[in-house]
């Protein structure tokens, strides 16, 4: 890819084009806000700053890695992008109107993808006319310049071959690209979590264990061994046996209702909705949002270098 451009400076935009950046691929950030560009260059420094610390294997210097970005308001300066990923405010009728800009402005060889976490490409797409074989979903997990998923939907019109560039693209600057084959809400990982935490919460709101025991649950448990291999190999070693039964056994007696849980309900009714606010279910106090987020990205950081990134780059 010789440019990349991103649209939306927020959350994840940011983190979107901070990795591209320090991968040393040029990369062009669009925002309407002003304000949201100031704020992502600033956070750049910072987050130079937190890889470094943390030992990521940085070939650029901070001041080269700079140069690979750039930032406008106007969206003409992605006419010559090989890859436009559209990661704007999640508003159906903005993102069908960028796209439409998107489809008369970007070179006929550019691929145009977006990153919604819950709307659908056929709707996103409605007005596209000249890249609907180039379009496609790609789903980034936040912290996206650290957490390695790629989620990437194709449409049924999307040519194999841009899927495969695009795929080939990911896993050359160490993301997990996984291909989901047909559209449905929520791709894959977000329907895995929601599932999780409609069981995990309903425990919790059903008073059978505390607020920390859950977290130990989680954390100790299931999550311990996800850090080492994915659910088919954890069933592979159980045995299949054991979870045909347990599955059997277990699955009528687990939360299956939509439920309105009161147990986040009630904390939100209270401003009590998590770090940005200092309280959640757990209270986050004497440090700002921004700290808090820093320092749970250095623990993901030194969880992605202590696993996945020592694996891929044995030599660097
Ligand atoms: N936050 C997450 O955890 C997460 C995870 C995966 C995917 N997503 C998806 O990524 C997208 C962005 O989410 P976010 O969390 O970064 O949101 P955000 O609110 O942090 O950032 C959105 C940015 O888009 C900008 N914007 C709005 N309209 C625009 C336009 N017409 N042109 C250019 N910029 C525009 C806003 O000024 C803002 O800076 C959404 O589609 C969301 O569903 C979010």
């Amino acid at each position: 890819m010789k440019k990349i451009g991103v649209i939306g400076a927020g959350t994840m935009g940011f983190g979107i084009s901070f990795y591209f950046a320090i991968h040393g691929i040029p990369t062009h950030v669009v925002d309407i806000s002003n304000v949201e560009l100031e704020n992502a260059k600033e956070k750049l420094k910072t987050y130079y700053q937190l890889f470094n610390e943390n030992g990521y294997p940085l070939p650029f210097s901070e001041r080269e890695t700079v140069s690979f970005l750039s930032y406008s308001t106007e969206l003409n300066h992605l006419k010559d992008a090989d890859l436009i990923i559209e990661s704007a405010t999640e508003n159906l009728i903005l993102k069908q109107e960028l796209f439409k800009k998107l489809d008369l402005l970007a070179k006929p060889e550019a691929i145009l993808t977006s990153n919604t976490s819950s709307l659908k490409l056929s709707d996103i797409a409605l007005y596209v006319k000249k890249h609907r074989n180039r379009l496609l979903l790609t789903h980034f997990f936040n912290p996206a310049q650290i957490v390695p998923l790629v989620e990437l939907l194709p449409s049924e019109e999307t040519s194999t071959q841009i899927v495969d560039d695009i795929k080939t693209f990911f896993e050359s600057i160490n993301k997990t690209p996984i291909i989901i084959k047909r559209e449905v809400p929520g791709l894959a990982a977000n329907r895995i979590q929601v599932a999780l935490a409609r069981e995990a919460l309903s425990l919790l709101e059903d008073g059978v264990l505390s607020k920390e025991d859950l977290e130990k649950t989680l954390y100790d448990g299931p999550g311990f061994r996800f850090a080492a291999s994915g659910l088919l190999k954890i069933i592979d070693f159980g045995g299949l046996d054991v979870w045909s039964s347990v599955l059997q056994n277990l699955q009528k007696e687990i939360e299956s209702e939509v439920r309105d849980f009161s147990i986040i309900n009630d904390l939100v009714q209270k401003n009590a909705i998590g770090v940005k606010t200092g309280k959640g279910f757990f209270e986050y106090p004497n440090k700002g949002f921004d700290e808090f987020v820093l320092q749970r990205d250095s623990e993901l950081l030194k969880h992605l270098l202590n696993t996945r990134y020592k694996l891929l780059n044995r030599d660097l």
